[in-house]
């Protein structure tokens, strides 16, 4: 396939949960090297549209291609197989759900390399260099999760989903659980892999952390993707009602004074 075919391409997705209808008729394309960020409040579907481009919840209508390989029906043994191939990485906010309590932080590493048949000293080679590049050092290799910092466990986390060398990460609010100056150093790890070519799903509820690091912007409201387009234009420029609530209310991005009327004023259009 050609080099900007899409790596990911979602197509009227719908998810539900039982009766409750998670995501509806949603679509999003991610190619080679893009950083998309998916912002939304709490509840609008964002962790349902991780999970179900990871396999973790079925769609009930709509097409999910990853690689130009259509995985909307997989089995549960295909989706093992596909996550086997390490195409698809997740890190999720809490660094503990990434990550098995009860593997050193080079098991843990190393892992999803013997699986595909590397050699051990060959992955450990490949894990010091994944720690290097998320700024750690290799004397945390025999420590158990427990013995990290929050911030030292999701550098870890982001360690082990490059070490398959992914096309696509998936990051389900990294950022969300650390202190500003964890915030700040996985803020900057991002932009490194962005500048090296993986293509990153960057979740958030907030807009500030993703504005820095994502080319695009992909607004979910209530289960449907409300708005999508380039970073700067979703900001200086934001078309959906909530989008423009969103951005009045992160003054530091459009580099303005509060408008306490104006955010009333499109808060009661959304509820109106
Ligand atoms: N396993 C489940 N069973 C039933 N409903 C669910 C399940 N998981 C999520 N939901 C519902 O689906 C909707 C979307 O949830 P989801 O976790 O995707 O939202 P979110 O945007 O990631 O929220 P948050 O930012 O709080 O994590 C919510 O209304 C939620 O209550």
């Amino acid at each position: 396939m050609s080099s900007d075919a899409p790596l990911l391409q979602i197509s009227g997705l719908d998810v539900r949960y039982g009766r409750r209808h998670a995501l509806r008729d949603v679509s999003l394309r991610v190619s080679p090297g893009e950083t998309v960020g998916v912002i939304g409040e709490t509840g609008s579907g964002k962790s349902t549209l991780a999970r179900a481009v990871l396999g973790l919840v079925p769609a009930s209508a709509g097409q999910i291609l990853v690689d130009g390989e259509d995985v909307t029906r997989y089995t549960k043994r295909q989706w093992r197989a596909l996550r086997r191939r390490g195409v698809i990485q997740y890190v999720f906010q809490d660094p503990l759900r990434s990550l098995d309590p009860e593997l050193t932080i080079s098991d843990s590493l190393i892992e999803p390399l013997l699986v595909q048949g590397v050699a051990r000293g060959d992955a450990v080679d490949r894990a010091r260099l994944m720690l290097a590049r998320v700024q750690l050092d290799d004397e945390l290799l025999g420590r158990l999760p427990s013995g990290l910092s929050g911030g030292q466990r999701q550098r870890v986390a982001v360690a082990r989903a490059l070490v398959t060398d992914p096309a696509v990460i998936i990051l389900d609010e990294p950022v969300s659980a650390l202190d500003a100056a964890n915030r700040v150093q996985i803020l900057e790890i991002l932009k490194d892999l962005r500048a090296a070519g993986v293509a990153l799903i960057f979740i958030s509820h907030d807009l500030g952390s993703v504005a820095g690091v994502a080319d695009r912007i992909a607004v979910i409201y209530q289960g449907e993707l409300v708005e999508d387009g380039p970073t700067h234009r979703v900001i200086t420029a934001p078309e959906h009602v909530y989008t423009r609530l969103l951005v009045s209310s992160a003054p530091m991005l459009r580099a303005a004074t509060v408008d306490r009327a104006e955010r009333q004023a499109l808060r009661e259009l959304l509820h109106a």
